[in-house]
């Protein structure tokens, strides 16, 4: 069974967790991955696939309509993520929480819920950091994990939550939690109306691992850690606590590769550009959705490098490949990709043409773009 004591993880995040981000921060060292929250209903709507030729397994939705694509909600690589993914649901009512942990459940090594994200589309039918405002709620979802998901697979539930107002009704809500048979609590230590940018309050560490540690339950602290060496200072010079384990998120997102033990990045190419070859390559091998990968690589390079706009205007992963041929290591630009991403746009827009052209019906004769476009019956 995973166990988290010490351990430095990479935190559940929306759209930066996918599979190639988490293949990376694995490959730097990181202990645990999280999945990006999903919520309860999403996964309920999936059928699982095993994908033989990427060797992965796909939760997909289906598509609707007949030759369209389906949606790709979740992926997983188990030769390299099996026992070091955490699956994190969002849910607010323990019946689905239940049903959408036991549909990934053998496919992942535990289950988290996420109790700290404000964000709309967790905390809208009171998901996230919603569930703080009702504990009664909260706790019955763990609970209910723990007996009819945990227990029968042996597999842990967790639980990631905010800071509430005080000290006081923390240790409150750290105490009820604890009871819930949970094997983690991880600590995003901002307050929910918190941003980011803000600094974190780490003031009463020591009183949260107190109460888990009573309970036998784990405590990872969130919130502005760096990398692997601030983890390890963190650790020795502020918490006293080697058994405290560690999550890094946004920092984790501008590079995976911040789990290393060691740097490997050759002294003479920038950090940033060694990540972003690396993460095309985990994303080339995965068949990541360009989407994503346009993503990621708008956080992992900088916004004043030019290669930040030669990515944001490529539009398939071949033209990613070319845009990163001309990236030397010192950031600069062997030769400027524009001309061909000029080019390219131009190839695009003349196949649209044609295609339209060729769905406009002829019998009308004429040219159909100057034809009045009739409107079709209110009650059509
Ligand atoms: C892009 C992004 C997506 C996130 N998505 C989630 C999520 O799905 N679930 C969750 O519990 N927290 C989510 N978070 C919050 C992080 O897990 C983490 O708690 C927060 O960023 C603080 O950590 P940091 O200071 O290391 O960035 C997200 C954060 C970011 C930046």
């Amino acid at each position: 069974m995973v166990t988290y004591a010490g351990k430095l993880v990479l935190a559940p995040m929306v759209r930066a967790g996918e599979l190639p981000t988490r293949l990376m921060a694995l490959a730097h060292g990181a202990d645990l991955v999280w999945s990006p929250e999903i919520v309860d209903k999403k996964l309920l709507q999936c059928t699982r696939r095993e994908n033989t030729t990427l060797q992965t397994v796909d939760y997909v939705v289906p598509s609707k309509a007949q030759a369209r694509p389906e949606t790709l909600v979740f992926r997983t690589y188990p030769k390299l993520e099996s026992s070091r993914l955490i699956f994190q649901i969002g849910s607010a009512s323990p019946a689905l929480a239940i049903q959408a942990a036991l549909k990934v459940i053998n496919d992942v090594n535990g289950i988290d819920i996420n109790a700290g994200c404000p964000k709309h589309f967790s905390i809208h039918s009171g998901m996230g950091s919603a569930l703080l405002r009702t504990p009664d709620t909260l706790c019955l979802i763990l609970q209910e994990l723990v007996k009819n998901v945990g227990k029968p697979h042996g597999k842990p539930i967790s639980v990631k939550i905010r800071l509430l107002d005080t000290e006081q009704d923390t240790l409150q809500l750290v105490t009820r939690l604890c009871a819930t048979g949970i094997a983690n609590l991880t600590v995003h230590c901002r307050k929910t109306e918190m941003r980011n940018r803000e600094q974190p309050i780490t003031d009463y560490i020591a009183e949260i691992y107190e109460v888990c540690r009573a309970n036998n339950v784990s405590l990872i602290v969130n919130g502005a850690i760096h990398d692997r060496s601030h983890f390890h200072d963190l650790q020795t010079n502020h918490w006293g606590n080697s058994s405290i384990g560690g999550m890094i998120a946004e920092c984790a997102e501008r590079n995976p590769t911040v789990f290393d033990h060691t740097a490997h990045v050759p002294e003479q190419v920038l950090p940033w550009v060694a990540a972003c070859r690396e993460f095309i390559q985990w994303a080339t091998r995965f068949d990541n959705h360009i989407g994503n990968t346009k993503y990621m690589l708008s956080r992992i390079v900088p916004g004043k490098s030019r290669f930040f706009q030669y990515f944001a205007r490529c539009k398939s992963p071949g033209e990613i490949d070319y845009v990163l041929k001309q990236l030397n290591d010192d950031g600069d630009a062997q030769t400027d990709p524009s001309e061909y991403l000029e080019k390219c746009r131009a190839q695009e827009k003349t196949s649209k043409n044609a295609k339209r052209k060729k769905k406009q019906p002829d019998s009308l004769g004429g040219d159909v773009k100057k034809q009045k476009v009739v409107p079709l019956p209110a009650d059509a």
